[in-house]
């Protein structure tokens, strides 16, 4: 019989293969090699605690207006450059997979931790039905150190009539800026996020979500961020935020 202590520690590492941290974690060690963001999907895939394959979210479905699709090919599009010798080669830019589990294990004791291995799902990916809440894709730029995200709000999302609740948008300027601090910072909590809304976002719309880092200050790690019409004419929202990198063990409560 296995002794809790080593049960939990197994059951640590395998949170860990999750591709959400596991993947990020490992892209930030490698921030400065030239394979940075390669070791998403494999190491996930080798190590994946649940039985099922993860389902990639952030892949186009029907739902997807032309709009979203056009956008979603663009940067698609950047991710993979040609070379003069006509050979393919990773571009600037990489789509960030998007699963709806995070991790297996967390405080809270023995019954929240079955609840979160069996129930628990990411907030932004708990919807089911396509298109209804959140469609979104996130593209890195590690030479840049920013992010682009193409957003589609469903119509679970509505706040005013007719237009995006402004907690689902900070709920995905969150994401988003979270997604980038943790790609640059490893492990990380939003402890400030501050939002100006300029202009309504239409449900069922398309907009470009921008994030780029400003600055990092020892353990703090501070970015910006825009929310703008897909040909970026119109700014709907502007955000800054801090994340502080955070020992993993803060999530245990150890
Ligand atoms: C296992 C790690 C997982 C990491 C995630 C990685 C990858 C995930 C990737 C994909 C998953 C997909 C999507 C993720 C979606 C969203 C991500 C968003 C993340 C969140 O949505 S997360 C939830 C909301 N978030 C919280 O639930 C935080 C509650 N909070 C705390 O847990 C603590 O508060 C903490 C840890 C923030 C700091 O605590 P602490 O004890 O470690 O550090 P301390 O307090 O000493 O602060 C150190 C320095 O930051 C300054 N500072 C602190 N707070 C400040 C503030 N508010 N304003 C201005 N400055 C502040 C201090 O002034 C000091 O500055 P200085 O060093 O200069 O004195």
């Amino acid at each position: 019989m296995m002794r809790p202590v080593a049960k939990g520690l197994i059951s640590i590492i395998r949170a860990f293969s999750n591709p959400n941290v596991a993947g990020i974690l490992r892209l930030q060690t490698q921030w400065n090699s030239p394979s940075a963001f390669q070791n998403i999907r494999p190491l996930s895939m080798s190590l994946w605690p649940f039985s099922a394959q993860p389902r990639d979210f952030s892949l186009p479905n029907a739902s997807w207006s032309p709009e979203m699709r056009r956008v979603y090919d663009h940067y698609i599009a950047l991710c993979e450059v040609e070379t003069i010798g006509g050979e393919k080669k990773t571009g600037p830019w990489r789509k960030l997979p998007s699963y709806n589990r995070t991790l297996k294990y967390a405080k809270g004791g023995t019954y929240l931790s079955k609840m979160i291995q069996s129930k628990a799902r990411l907030f932004t990916r708990s919807i089911k039905e396509h298109g209804a809440a959140f469609e979104y894709v996130i593209f890195v730029n590690k030479q840049e150190k920013r992010c682009v995200c193409v957003f589609q709000a469903g119509r679970l999302l509505e706040g005013p009539p007719g237009h995006v609740h402004g907690g689902a948008i900070a709920t995905m300027i969150d994401t988003v800026m979270g997604g980038l601090a943790a790609c640059l910072s490893g492990p990380i909590m939003t402890a400030n996020l501050n939002i100006s809304y300029r202009s309504p976002i239409t449900l069922g719309s398309v907009v470009l979500i921008h994030s780029a880092l400003d600055h990092v200050e020892g353990r703090k790690t501070f970015l910006t961020c825009r929310v703008t019409s897909t040909d970026e004419t119109k700014l709907h929202t502007e955000a800054t935020a801090l994340f502080v990198s955070i020992n993993v063990g803060h999530l245990f409560g150890t």
